[in-house]
Order: structure tokens, then sequence, then C-alpha cells
């Protein structure tokens, strides 16, 4: 028990007079792990509005920049940082609203030390802080020209505001009528190989000739939004989140007859002549595979679309239900600079001293870290955030 001390720019200084070429610009903490420093924040490279790291190493003298991976903080005045189980550091930002102010960066977790394999330099790997529990997502697979999007879209339409689509990233040109970022990440083979190489994908495929993958963050933003989030991927796809940590429900999808999917492919007129004919041979290996034991727990055979779309609801729980109204927003409260941070058991206490507070010239916030799941290269999501009211007997309140 007892309070962790928290670090700010004064100890960079102590830690660094011996004369070594950090780069050390506005606001920077450390953070010591047995023979290395995390310096976090305060980079002077002008190019990024991002929060940098830099580790120096005691026993070496040498300080590294390391490979970063996971989406990154956006710079803030100022941040606190603490030490949590010798693996991660959380950073608590300065003047941001609660939906930003908690992040993990995490130097040795199993997550990074698997991508130091396939770094030459350290690795390490941000995951922003998520309050609430992400449902389930939803994997639906199935034979090019089944009737996937269609069946996805339908479900978008009615419950606008229960599903969220993961927008995949495809090497593939465009369709006619396709925007980039809304029905895919269009992007160059080169530059998604290296982004598969850093981790940025839950899972990667090859199919009928082009590489398409689900980055963690495609996933992750539709979960942000409270929204349950859908995956339209082929069937190796569905295997390898099947393997991962991500655990999901799995559907898929089957023509009534091999001549219907067929007449479906020539009808919708995306593809060539060359396209349709890879894209059937694919079809019967994946409808083999689709029946493979423990791979997916729905099949339904989409013939006339109505009776299907109605079956998909009844997997998900919605049959009888009618579309949706909004969730509320959440309130948002602002976290001032002038604050500190300490750590009781796996609560961390965010002290704020608010000049808007006349009388009371504290508040106090509680980050609960009891819950935690997930991590990098995604959110790290089960944060409960509370505040304690000082005008009444320290009554909890949910912010
Ligand atoms: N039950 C159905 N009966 C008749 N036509 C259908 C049915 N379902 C979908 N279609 C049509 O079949 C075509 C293919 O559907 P869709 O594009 O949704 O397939 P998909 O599985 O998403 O394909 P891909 O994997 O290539 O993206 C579309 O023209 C669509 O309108
Ligand atoms: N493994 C993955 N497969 C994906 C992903 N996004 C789409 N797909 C599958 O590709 C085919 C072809 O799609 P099309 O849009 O070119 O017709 C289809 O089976 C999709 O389900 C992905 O991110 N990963």
């Amino acid at each position: 028990m007892g309070e962790a001390p928290a670090f700010f720019l004064d100890d960079l200084d102590r830690e660094f007079s011996n004369g070594f070429a950090l780069k050390s610009k506005g606001s920077q903490t450390t953070t010591v792990i047995g023979d290395k420093t995390y310096v976090i924040g305060g980079t002077d490279d002008e190019s990024t509005s991002t929060i940098g790291v830099q580790i120096f190493n005691r026993s070496t003298g040498e300080v590294t920049i390391p490979t970063v991976l996971g989406t990154k903080p956006k710079q803030c005045k100022d941040h606190s940082a603490m030490l949590l189980n010798e693996d991660r550091i959380l950073i608590v930002k300065g003047d941001s609203t609660p939906e930003d102010c908690a992040w993990f960066l995490e130097v040795d977790t199993k997550f990074v030390k698997q991508q130091q394999n396939n770094f030459e330099t350290e690795v390490v790997a941000w995951s922003k802080g998520a309050r609430g529990d992400a449902e389930k997502p939803i994997v639906i697979s199935g034979p090019s020209g089944v009737g996937k999007g269609t069946l996805i879209a339908k479900l978008m339409e009615e419950f606008p505001f229960m599903f969220g689509f993961s927008v995949s990233h495809t090497t593939r040109s465009p369709r006619e009528k396709e925007k980039d970022g809304v029905h895919y990440h269009f992007t160059d083979r080169s530059v998604m190989e290296n982004e598969i190489k850093d981790g940025k994908f839950l899972e990667f495929a090859s199919v009928h000739g082009n590489l398409y993958g689900t980055s963690a963050e495609a996933v992750e933003v539709v979960a942000d939004a409270g929204k349950r989030c859908i995956l339209d991927i082929d069937v190796q796809g569905a295997r390898s989140v099947r393997a991962s940590s991500l655990k999901a429900i799995f559907i898929f999808v089957c023509p009534p007859s091999f001549e219907e999917l067929e007449k479906r492919l020539r009808d919708r007129g995306t593809e060539t002549e060359e396209q349709i004919q890879k894209r059937l041979r694919n079809a019967r290996a994946e409808l083999q595979q689709g029946q493979s034991p423990g791979l997916f727990e729905h099949i339904l055979v989409n013939d006339d679309l109505e009776t299907c779309y109605e079956s998909l609801k009844k997997v998900l729980g919605l049959d009888g239900i009618a579309g949706t109204t909004p969730k509320p927003m959440p309130n948002f409260v602002d976290l001032p600079v002038d604050r500190s941070v300490s750590k009781i058991d796996q609560k961390i206490r965010i002290n704020c001293r608010s000049a808007e507070l006349e009388n009371a010239s504290e508040q106090l916030f509680v980050l609960d870290l009891s819950s935690l799941k997930g991590g990098a290269p995604g959110r790290t999501r089960g944060l409960n955030m509370y505040a304690i009211d000082p005008f009444a007997n320290g009554i909890k309140y949910e912010i």
C-alpha cells in the first residue's frame, strides 16, 4: 500500500545531468524500470504532434529512440507518469477530458515481447485507456457475392446507433461507388506490408490476389463510439481472429447454390470475367472451410434476403426489435493542469486544484484500474472513472 510518487520534469534534470543527448523540450517525465529510464514527452521533433518516448540505459549509457507501436497520444501541456506492474506506464494527461486523459505505455508486456522479435530496436506500445467494456464484435464471413455486405448494410440501416462497421485496409482498387475511409482504407501494398510488420493489424490475409486486413484501430474506433463492431472478412481472417485475444461471434453466410452465387457475382457487375472466375474458384474452398468444426457458431443460408436478415437478427438477439434511439452523450469534465497523481492499490487518485473552485480548492478524480482488459496495440478497456464531490461528504459520482 502507500502512495507511489508521481514524476515531474524536475526529476529529468537530476537524472541526466551527466550530459547525455536526450531531446528535451516541453513537458517530460521519467520512469525508472531496472536499468532503463523511460523519458516520455517533450521531444523537439516539430514534425510530430504526438508524445515522444526515449529510453536511457544506465548500464550502457546509451539513449535510444524505440520503435513505438499503437496509436500515439497527442501532445499535451503536461502529463504525469506512473509505473504499473513493472510492465506498463500509466500516463495521465493534463488539461484533457476523461476520454483522453489515461494512456498506457507498454514496455514489457506479452505484446511488446512478441513484437521485440520483429524489430532490431527497443519496442514500446501505446494503448488508450477506455471506460467500460466493448460488446463482442461480430465476424461475418462467406464467399464473395453471397450477400454479406447487403446483410450488414441492412443491419446498420435499421440499427444505426447499435452497430458500426470495421473499415478494413485493402490493396485492391476502389470500385466505382466506393469511398476511401468508408468502404475500405485503400492502400499501397508496400505501405500495408510495413504496417503489418509494425503490428497494426489484428488479422490480414491475401484474398483473391489482394491484401486485406483489419487494423486494431478499425475495431476500437467503433467501440469508442459505443457501438458493436461488425467485421466483414474472409475465412482465413476469421480463423486469425479466432486465434487472437479478440472475443467475437462468428457467422458464416452460404449461398442457396453455387449457380446462384455465380449469378449474384455476375449481376453485381463489379468484377472482370477473370476476377469472377478467381472468386468462384476460391468460393469452393471457402464453402468447405466454413464448415470447419469450432470456427463458426452460426451458419446462415442467404436464399431469400428478408428471411436471411431475420435469421441474422435472431442470432444477434434482435428479433422483434425494430431500430433504436441514440444513447445519451457522456458528460465531459476537463482535468486541469494543476494536479498531483498518486496510486493506492488499484486506484489512481488525481487531486486537482482549480481556480474555478473558489472555496473548495481541490477536487479528487479516481481512475479505478481493477478491471482492465485488452491493451496495445488497441485500447486498454474496463477503466472506471469517477469524481469525489468535495461539497457532499465525499459522495462519488460518475463522469
Ligand atoms: N438474398 C439475395 N438474393 C438475391 N440477390 C442478393 C441477395 N443477397 C445479396 N444479393 C445481391 O448479390 C450481390 C452480391 O452481394 P454483396 O455485394 O452483398 O456480396 P458480398 O458477400 O458482400 O460480396 P464480397 O465478399 O465480394 O464483398 C449484390 O448485387 C446483392 O444485391
Ligand atoms: N481477412 C480479411 N478479409 C477481408 C477484409 N476485408 C474484406 N475481406 C474479404 O475480402 C473478400 C473480398 O472483398 P471485396 O470487397 O473485394 O469484394 C470478401 O470475402 C471480404 O469478406 C479484411 O480486413 N480481412
